[in-house]
């Protein structure tokens, strides 16, 4: 193989729990570095770890560096993403090609404790810069732009963060990547959901992911009609607060309902605090308040699901793809631009910037959100 190692190539890698969209952003910032900027790219498997794996392999010493920037050009694209053990890919056309829309990411993902630690950084450091790397763009969510702004400060590396996380708890941020399609995979759920609630007449508690954040679940009810949403923003749920939640619903059979969706965020907190997932404490206090001695709906079931990892799957939407470019293009004119700071691309006002890392939170995100509650209360009319 002939072909040298690239020159000053940016660098890019997705961290945390995978999003739909990050397949979308990877084949745009990939095609518009070659395609309008003629800036290699290069590709970094399973986000820091692969770095942390990397640097260990090539800071022993020059040679090893050597043998890494050969492994790097002499298996471009396709080639080194097949793969599993090379670590950093030098991206071509045909490696981005028919990924739009996949879920999941090509080059991986992963969380890494190691990451946490100084001096793993600052080996990391020390690779990017041994291989020229211009500028490193982390997709990822709230802890791997942490990161993130951890290696801007801690270097004189350009870093670059792009929000991804189906959580949506990114406040300087409207839109995360990821968050439409989980919201969209959330509505197709609850309506399977319904078919069968309807036809039990049964009360159904599907747990949704969000970590500490509701605006997943408040998204997804208000796109999908459920009649409750249950989110951490609330505040811990007592036992008299669950049991005010199935008098809300039973209220709402003796009116002539026969069912209820009710979504709550896996963030939700308890008091006492509980280890089961909030689902199935839920479906406890439901049953046993419903089941209760003269109540008029003893017979009414209820079902708990957890609907975990689902929401990370499936073909990214038209939104995000959308948003995946819009990102990937605000990430290259800030790499290019040497007067800009490092920062993180974010939608604000519906409009694609970069802000710096560490800034404040948009006072509207909360807003929104207390907004999302009022109208989904008030569109359950049940
Ligand atoms: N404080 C930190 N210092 C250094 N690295 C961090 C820090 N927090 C997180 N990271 C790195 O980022 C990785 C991903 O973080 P985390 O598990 O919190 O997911 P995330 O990016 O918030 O994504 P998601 O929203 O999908 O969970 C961690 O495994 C670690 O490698
Ligand atoms: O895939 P893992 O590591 O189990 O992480 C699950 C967590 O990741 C997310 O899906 C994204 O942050 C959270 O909603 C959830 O709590």
């Amino acid at each position: 193989m002939t072909s040298s190692f690239p020159e000053s190539p940016v660098a890019v890698l997705c961290s945390g729990g995978d999003a739909p969209g990050m397949n979308a952003f990877l084949r745009a910032v990939v095609r518009l570095g070659l395609n309008r900027h003629h800036v290699p790219v290069l590709g970094i498997r399973d986000g820091y770890r692969g770095l942390v794996r990397a640097a260990k392999l090539a800071n022993v010493d020059s040679e090893s560096l050597v043998r890494l920037k050969q492994e790097i050009t002499n298996n471009p694209g396709k080639r080194g993403l097949i793969d599993s053990q090379q670590s950093i890919i030098q991206m071509d056309h045909a490696s981005v090609s028919g990924i739009m829309g996949k879920g999941g990411t090509i080059l991986g993902s992963a969380r890494c404790l190691d990451f946490h630690k100084r001096e793993v950084r600052d080996s990391v450091v020390k690779l990017l810069k041994d291989l020229g790397v211009r500028a490193l763009v982390v997709v990822g969510g709230d802890g791997s732009l942490t990161g993130a702004r951890l290696l801007a400060e801690e270097s004189d590396l350009r870093i670059i963060g792009v929000p991804a996380t189906i959580d949506n708890d990114l406040q300087f941020t409207e839109m995360a990547l990821g968050v439409d399609t989980a919201v969209h995979t959330l509505v197709w759920a609850v309506d399977h959901f319904i078919d069968t609630a309807r036809s039990h007449r049964r009360v159904m508690v599907l747990e949704t992911m969000g970590r500490e954040s509701g605006d997943l679940a408040r998204m997804a009810a208000l796109a999908s009609g459920a009649e409750m949403v249950i989110t951490p923003e609330i505040g811990a749920l007592t036992a008299e607060k669950m049991a005010a939640y199935a008098e809300e619903i039973e209220g709402a059979m003796t009116r002539g309902r026969g069912h209820a969706i009710v979504l709550i965020a896996e963030g939700v907190k308890f008091d006492p605090p509980q280890t089961r997932n909030g689902a199935y404490v839920l479906r406890d206090a439901f049953q046993n308040y419903f089941e209760r001695e003269g109540a008029p709906f003893q017979d009414l079931e209820v079902r708990p699901s957890v609907l975990g990892h689902l929401q990370r799957g499936g073909h990214a939407t038209p939104g995000d793809c959308i948003l995946a470019a819009r990102f990937a293009e605000e990430a290259w004119k800030s790499i290019l631009n040497h007067d800009n700071e490092n920062g993180i691309t974010a939608l604000q006002h519906n409009k694609v910037t970069i802000v710096p890392f560490g800034c404040e939170d948009m006072p509207e995100r909360a807003e929104t959100s207390s907004a999302m509650d009022r109208l989904h209360d008030d569109l359950a009319s049940w």
